[in-house]
Formats: C-alpha cells, sequence, structure tokens
C-alpha cells in the first residue's frame, strides 16, 4: 500500500490482522525510505509500527484521545491519520513537525517534545471528560525512558488516587535515548524476564513434588526459591499498589495481543496500564543493533550501508569540546563528577564515561532530580557538572533557584544547545535561558566566540570556586578555529573587543557573532566602521567597557539568538538606565516575544532577521535616526 494517500485511520476498522501486517512491512519501508532523505527519530518510530496500528484499530481518534510522551515517535501516527504526504517536510522549515501539533490535525491532541508529561495531560483529559459527563476513551502512550521522568511519578500518584478510566500504554523497548538506567528500569525488565521464570516455575514444582524423596534440606532451598520467584513473577506490582490495573508484558509487535488486550483495557473500570514489549529500530537491522542511541535521532543515510550523510565538519562539535575539556581536566581534579539527565550521547559525553565510569551519573529523565543531586555533590566540595540542553534545564528551573544559586554551591551548569537548535522546532529551541537564569544572585554566565575559548572556559568554570557557573554552547560544530593546548584562565566579567571601528558598537556573543563580523565587513564597504565586542559575559557584564562606551557616546547595537524580554540587551539597557546614561541611542536585536518552528537556523534566523544582511540595514538605520539627531542637536544649541 502507498501509506502517503491514507487520509484517515477509520480503513483500519474494517482490515484483517493480516492485512494489518502486510501494512506494518509498508510503513516500515516508507519510514526507512523518506528518513533516509529527511534525517530524524527513525528507530523510536520503527519500534511502535504495530502498537499505533492497533491504538488506531480498536480506538476512533480523535474522539478517543491519543497522547504521544514526548511525541518523538509520532510519525507512523502522522501516517495513519493523512500526512503521509508531507514527509518529505520532515522537520524542515514549514514542513511537518517532528512531534504532534495541534494545528496540524485534530488527532494530535495534545503537543509535546519534553518528555513525560503525557500522563497528567491525560489525566486532566480524562477528569474533563467526567466533569461534562462526556463518553470517550483516554489512551498515553509513554516510553520506559520517559517513565523515569518526575512529573510521570506524580502523574501515577493521582491516577491511582483518582482512579479514572484512562490507559497508559508503557512502551517498554529497554531505551532511553542511550540504554534505560534506574530502578524503574531494572523492575520493568524483572517483569520482562519473568516470562522466561515461566517454565522453571513450572519445573521447579515438578521437583517439589519429588522433592520428599531427597529430604528436607532441598525442600527449603526450593520453598525459598519458589517464594522469590513469586515475587518475580507477580509482575506489575508496583502499579497495582499504585491502584492501577497492570496488563503484560505484551508483545508490542503481535497485532492480535495488542488488539486483544487494548480491547480488555477499554472495558476495565479505573486506570489500566498495559506493559508493552517492544524492540526498537525493529525493521531496520543497523537500527535493531544499535546499543548506544545512534539511530534515536539520526541526520539522512544510505539504506543499504546505514552509514550516515554528514557534511565534513571543518570543527568538532562544541559539546565534544566540552567533553574532552572535562576528560582532560578530571585525570588531575578529581572532584570533577559529571551529571547527565539522559543525554549523555546528545552531548557528547561518551568519551568520560568510558574514561571515568564511576564519576559520570546518566540519573535518567530527571532534570529536577540532576540539579539538585549536583547541589549535594557541590556541598562535600566535589566540582560537580551538571550537563543539560538549554531547553530542559527549564524543568530545573526551581533546583536551581532555591538549592544552588540560593545556596552559592559551586556548581557548573554546561548548557549545552543554548539557542536555536533546528529540525526539533518549537519544544527545544534553547532560547529562554538567559531570561530566566539572569535575574539569579550569585549566578555567572557565559557564552564562547568559538571553540577555542568554550575549551578555555571550561577550564574556568571548574577553577571557580565563588558560587554557581554557567557555560553555554551551542548544537552543532565550532567555526574551525583551532584548538590550543594551553589552558586558559578567562578573567571573570571580562569582555574582549574583536573589530576596533568608529562609528558605532555592536555587542554580543557566541555564534552570532560570526554573523555580526559579516555584516561589518559588508558596512565597511559602505564606509560604515563597526566596533565588533565579544560580550562573552552576559553576568556579570564588563561594567568598565560599558562605562567606556558611554562615555563614547556612539549608538550602541545588542544581538542575541534569545528572547529579547529579559535578555542580553535588556540587561544592557538597564545597565546605562540605572547608571544615569539617558542621551545613549541603543538598540537590540533578538527574538521578539514568539515561539520559533522548526526548520533550518539559518532559514529561522532569516525569519527572525538576524541574518548579516538584516543586521547591516538595522545599523545603516540606527546611524541615519542618528545623524538626524545631531542635526537637530546643532540647530538648538547654535
Ligand atoms: C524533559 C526532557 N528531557 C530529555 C528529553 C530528550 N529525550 C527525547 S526522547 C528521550 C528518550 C525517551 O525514551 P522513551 O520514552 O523510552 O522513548 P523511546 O525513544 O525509547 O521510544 C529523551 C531523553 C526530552 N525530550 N525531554
Ligand atoms: C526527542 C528529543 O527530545 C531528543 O531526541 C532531541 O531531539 C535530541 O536533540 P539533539 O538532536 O539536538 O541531540
Ligand atoms: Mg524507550
Amino acid at each position: 500500500m502507498d501509506v502517503s494517500t491514507i487520509k484517515n485511520p477509520k480503513f483500519l476498522k474494517k482490515m484483517s490482522v493480516n492485512q494489518m501486517v502486510d501494512l506494518a512491512g509498508d510503513i516500515r519501508a516508507f519510514l526507512i525510505h523518506k528518513l533516509s532523505k529527511t534525517g530524524g527519530h527513525l528507530a523510536p518510530n520503527l519500534g511502535v509500527v504495530e502498537l499505533t496500528l492497533a491504538l488506531h484499530k480498536v480506538f476512533h481518534s480523535p474522539t478517543d484521545k491519543l497522547v504521544w510522551d514526548v511525541g518523538h515517535q509520532s510519525y507512523v501516527h502522522k501516517i495513519l491519520t493523512g500526512r503521509g504526504d508531507r514527509f518529505d517536510t520532515l522537520r524542515q522549515y514549514k514542513g511537518l513537525c517532528g512531534f504532534p501539533k495541534r494545528s496540524e490535525s485534530e488527532h494530535d491532541v495534545w503537543e509535546t517534545g519534553h518528555s513525560s508529561t503525557s500522563l497528567s495531560a491525560a489525566l486532566g483529559m480524562a477528569v474533563a471528560r467526567d466533569l461534562k459527563q462526556e463518553n470517550f476513551d483516554v489512551v498515553a502512550i509513554i516510553g520506559d525512558g520517559a517513565l523515569t521522568g518526575g512529573m510521570a511519578l506524580e502523574a501515577l500518584n493521582d491516577i491511582g488516587h483518582q482512579k479514572r478510566n484512562m490507559i497508559i500504554v508503557l512502551n517498554d523497548n529497554e531505551m532511553s535515548i542511550a540504554p534505560n538506567v534506574g530502578a524503574l528500569h531494572n523492575m520493568l525488565n524483572r517483569i520482562r524476564s519473568a516470562n522466561k521464570y515461566n517454565r522453571a516455575k513450572e519445573d521447579l514444582e515438578y521437583l517439589m513434588k519429588k522433592i520428599p524423596a531427597f529430604g528436607g534440606k532441598l525442600a527449603s532451598v526450593a520453598e525459598r526459591l519458589k517464594d522469590r520467584l513469586k515475587y518475580l513473577l507477580v509482575s506489575g506490582v508496583f502499579f497495582e499498589e499504585l491502584g492501577i490495573t497492570y496488563l503484560g508484558p505484551v508483545d508490542g509487535h503481535n497485532l492480535n495481543a495488542l488488539i486483544d488486550n487494548l480491547n480488555y483495557a477499554r472495558k476495565k473500570k479505573g486506570p489500566v496500564i498495559i506493559h508493552v514489549l517492544t524492540q526498537k529500530g525493529k525493521g531496520y537491522r543497523p537500527a535493531e543493533m544499535d546499543e548506544v542511541g545512534t539511530w534515536h535521532g539520526t541526520g539522512p543515510y544510505k539504506i543499504e550501508s546505514g552509514a550516515f550523510i554528514k557534511p565534513v565538519a571543518v570543527a568538532p562539535a562544541y559539546s565534544q569540546v566540552v567533553n574532552d575539556t572535562l576528560q582532560e581536566l578530571a585525570r588531575h581534579d578529581k572532584r570533577i563528577v559529571v551529571i547527565s539527565p539522559a543525554m549523555v550521547v546528545g552531548s557528547k559525553l561518551e568519551g568520560f564515561a568510558k574514561e571515568f565510569p564511576d564519576r559520570l551519573f546518566d540519573v535518567g529523565i530527571a532534570e529536577q532530580h540532576a540539579a539538585t543531586f549536583a547541589a549535594g555533590l557541590a556541598t562535600q566540595n566535589m566540582k560537580p557538572i551538571l550537563s543539560i540542553y538549554s531547553t530542559f534545564m527549564q524543568r530545573a528551573y526551581d533546583q536551581i533557584v532555591h538549592d544552588i544559586c540560593r545556596q552559592n554551591l559551586n556548581v557548573v551548569i554546561a548548557v549545552d544547545r543554548a539557542g536555536l537548535v533546528g529540525a526539533d522546532g518549537e519544544t527545544h529551541q534553547g532560547i529562554f535561558d538567559i531570561g530566566f537564569l539572569r535575574s539569579l544572585p550569585n549566578l555567572t554566565i557565559m557564552m564562547s566566540k568559538d571553540e577555542n575559548e568554550l575549551r578555555n572556559m571550561v577550564y574556568t568554570a571548574t577553577r571557580y570556586d565563588r558560587g554557581p557557573i554557567v557555560v553555554r554552547y551551542p548544537r552543532g560544530n565550532g567555526i574551525g578555529v583551532g584548538i590550543s593546548e594551553r589552558l586558559e584562565e578567562i578573567q571573570i566579567g571580562s569582555w574582549d573587543v574583536l573589530r576596533e571601528g568608529a562609528d558605532m558598537t555592536v555587542l554580543s556573543f557566541g555564534p552570532m557573532l560570526q554573523i555580526i563580523l559579516a555584516a561589518a565587513k559588508q558596512l565597511e564597504t559602505d564606509g560604515i566602521h563597526l566596533r565588533v565586542v565579544n560580550a562573552r559575559f552576559i553576568k556579570p557584564m564588563d561594567h568598565l567597557m560599558l562605562a567606556d562606551l558611554g562615555e563614547l557616546g556612539t549608538p550602541i547595537l545588542t544581538v542575541e539568538e534569545g528572547m529579547l524580554a529579559g535578555g542580553f540587551g535588556s540587561a544592557v539597557l538597564e545597565y546605562y538606565h540605572d547608571h544615569g546614561i539617558h542621551d545613549l541611542m541603543i538598540e537590540r536585536m533578538g527574538i521578539d516575544d514568539c515561539f520559533v518552528e522548526h526548520g533550518g537556523v539559518n532559514e529561522l534566523l532569516n525569519e527572525l532577521g538576524l541574518t548579516s544582511k538584516q543586521i547591516a540595514t538595522h545599523v545603516k538605520r540606527m546611524l541615519k535616526q542618528q545623524s538626524k539627531k545631531n542635526v537637530v542637536r546643532k540647530v538648538i544649541t547654535s
């Protein structure tokens, strides 16, 4: 079947299971083919083909609510709900979103991207249904990784308490991005392996019938073994104890088993959890064989070989630079430990993990815990490095405020994916953290201009002992300046003039500086001389340089790949206002009060008015305005 022609899932109601098996094959082939061109979350989606088919077979979306957790595994759902014909635009500018999107389809009842929200949202939908005396099913589909998120456990606590009719499908593939971690994961594994003990139990019971012949000793051992088996075999006791009926484990690739269990669950009163066992990457050998998470989210690849098609990198990834520097420093500084909330692969921390297995803590999708865990370590004079994506750090805001900054603890927060991330879109752009961190007392915030300065910032941060310090760095690779062996400590609060120019000053930081230097070059041909300053400390700012610039009196433009409200530009405005300097022309460029959808970073920068050309135009307009003001001032004073 050409799955790109599917308009809605109704056709499944009349389809036989055998036909659905064939359709599953067509969907897998479609995903493997399409994503070889566009990239995307291949392995998670290959793992839920049968599950998604069964869900749309049994339930009547959108009347019944299918609530995907994280949502990176909703491509099959999108195919079945009439969006197969848009997969050539997956995660591209103005194209198909990589996560559920309510504006895309009525079947997308809940938007995700951040993990562990589905259970709370589903409970909300169930309560609304009951209060309005409506009648529909609510089904949350949550992965074993997402289940390690604190929000999920908060929701389970309330779901078991409220006992609303709702279904939770736990998609257990033993993987988060990398192999899943934690006690919950181990418990699920025990249940998974319980199947293997079933036969042992029968064998044991047969043996015990023979035991009297061998005397009491062996009988008591067998009895103990049976008790242990009983513990193992009482599947899902954790959920049952919470008041949630446990069904499973169910083979997540067996359509009959899935359909039977979903039908059974929808008739059960109260909350039901169906523990479904799937294989991440099923149907594509390279993804099936992946044990580290390489095929969780990929770029384009060659189908036959599974070789990724990557542009030639002129420089290492910023994440790699951070890992390598930490690995080097940790050899001499035993205080250094690294904490990652399930993003070891994304933040390229495998090297550190391999060399220091007992000093790298993957705590699961648990950003709140990760932050306060780091704080606890710091109270005992360790040097914890909390490695966390800007966007996921939003989950740990109170812990950073209440536990880390308020107690002024020496925690290094290595903020990865700071700035626009591109294809993941609205839910993942790292554009809010300056706004929500800048107001925190005791916190230092810095961002380098290139990979070499980043290395020195990591070094500076590990040596800094006057409180918490943030090192921000973007997704992607450096600019190719080369990395020197020598480590240099950077003076806290010091800015760096990259280019002198008498007409006006631009203050910025991070990769935006390359865009501004290109604009400066363009302006040079128009006889405009721009001073470009690497304002690498967002907090504390370089007050000496700000005072000098205030003295100069030429216009100042701040540019940031982040929200204007509360951002770096706001800090500069506050400085001059608070120091009584009111006649300076200061303007700000950045992201103005909007969420930024998916697309290529350059396309998004263009949409946001942050390309070299757009910055050059803005500079010219400011200078024109300034010269008019000067003329008026001359007239008034003459
Ligand atoms: C709050 C938050 N932290 C981290 C992530 C990054 N992330 C995306 S998917 C994923 C693993 C999800 O594992 P699981 O729920 O088991 O889904 P699977 O990919 O195995 O299908 C992680 C850590 C996220 N989306 N949200
Ligand atoms: C779905 C999810 O949240 C992660 O898979 C995320 O897409 C990873 O982002 P990077 O590709 O920037 O590591
Ligand atoms: Mg998983």
